[in-house]
């Protein structure tokens, strides 16, 4: 089933068109990589994909709900109960634990129960950060902040993740730790995964990636066997951006 629909996307802000005329379908349960060089529109996408940015033209339908149809109300809902985000700078609260920091959301909502206490600790069990649970943000690793970061995002249990370059920021084992626990949540947990990145050995992880450049898809490549087979594709491909 397709998740997300867009046909014709294009976005501008003021007379300059980022985007320039985007057809990309993602499928539920899918693993897709979005790459391009820097400025070519790849953030922009994902937030017309995560319902953050508008279009300026073009339909980009969600679960076959034409977005434009739906009032702010509905797409905040959406945002806040299907979605989740991922970003490069993690963007964790300094003054709050990491527990505290997992359930913030649900402080925001005002919605603290045991229930989700307990999904939270079953979250930081299984990415392996049970025992940092009342250290703050600034005595982790960065690999460990972006698992925090991972915990928030899947607090909600939501049926899509967005990630932009979330290995961005990470060495490459700490990088490694962080692609291998999305690949889990995709695999295992079943969640749709959309997420930008650069580097071509995080994007051979993806089931498929988009290749971007100057506003416009060029080429789609697909994962058929192997991750390394993968990788060496994408490398290849990488010249045409
Ligand atoms: N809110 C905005 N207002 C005006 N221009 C913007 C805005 N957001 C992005 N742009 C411009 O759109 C272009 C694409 O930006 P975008 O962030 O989508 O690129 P990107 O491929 O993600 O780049 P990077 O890899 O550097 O993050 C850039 O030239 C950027 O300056």
């Amino acid at each position: 089933m397709e998740v997300i629909s867009g046909e014709k996307i294009v976005k501008s802000y003021g007379k300059f068109k980022v985007l320039k005329g985007i057809n990309l379908n993602v499928q539920d349960g899918e693993f897709v990589g979005i790459m391009g060089k820097s400025g070519s529109g790849k953030t922009t996408l994902l937030k017309i994909l995560g319902l953050i940015e508008s279009v300026t033209d073009g339909a980009l339908l969600y679960k076959k709900d034409e977005i434009s149809k739906l009032s702010d109300k509905e797409l905040a809902r959406i945002r806040r109960e299907e979605l989740g985000f991922v970003f490069q700078e993690f963007y964790l609260m300094d003054s709050l634990d990491v527990f505290e920091n997992i359930m913030l959301p649900f402080y925001i909502s005002k919605t603290v129960d045991d229930a989700k206490k307990e999904r939270a600790r079953m979250l930081m069990d299984q990415f392996g950060i049970r025992l940092l649970e009342k250290k703050m943000p600034t005595e982790l690793s960065g690999g460990e902040r972006q698992r925090v970061a991972i915990c928030r995002a899947l607090i909600n249990d939501p049926e899509i993740i967005f990630a932009d370059e979330p290995t961005g920021n990470l060495d490459s084992k700490s990088g490694k730790v962080v692609i291998e626990a999305l690949r889990e949540i995709n695999k295992k947990m079943n969640k749709t995964i959309v997420m930008v990145t650069h580097d071509p050995q995080m994007a051979s992880w993806c089931d498929r990636i988009v290749l971007l450049k100057d506003g416009r898809i060029i080429n789609e490549l697909k994962k058929k066997i192997d991750q390394s087979d993968f990788y060496r594709v994408i490398i290849e491909s990488m010249v045409e951006l």
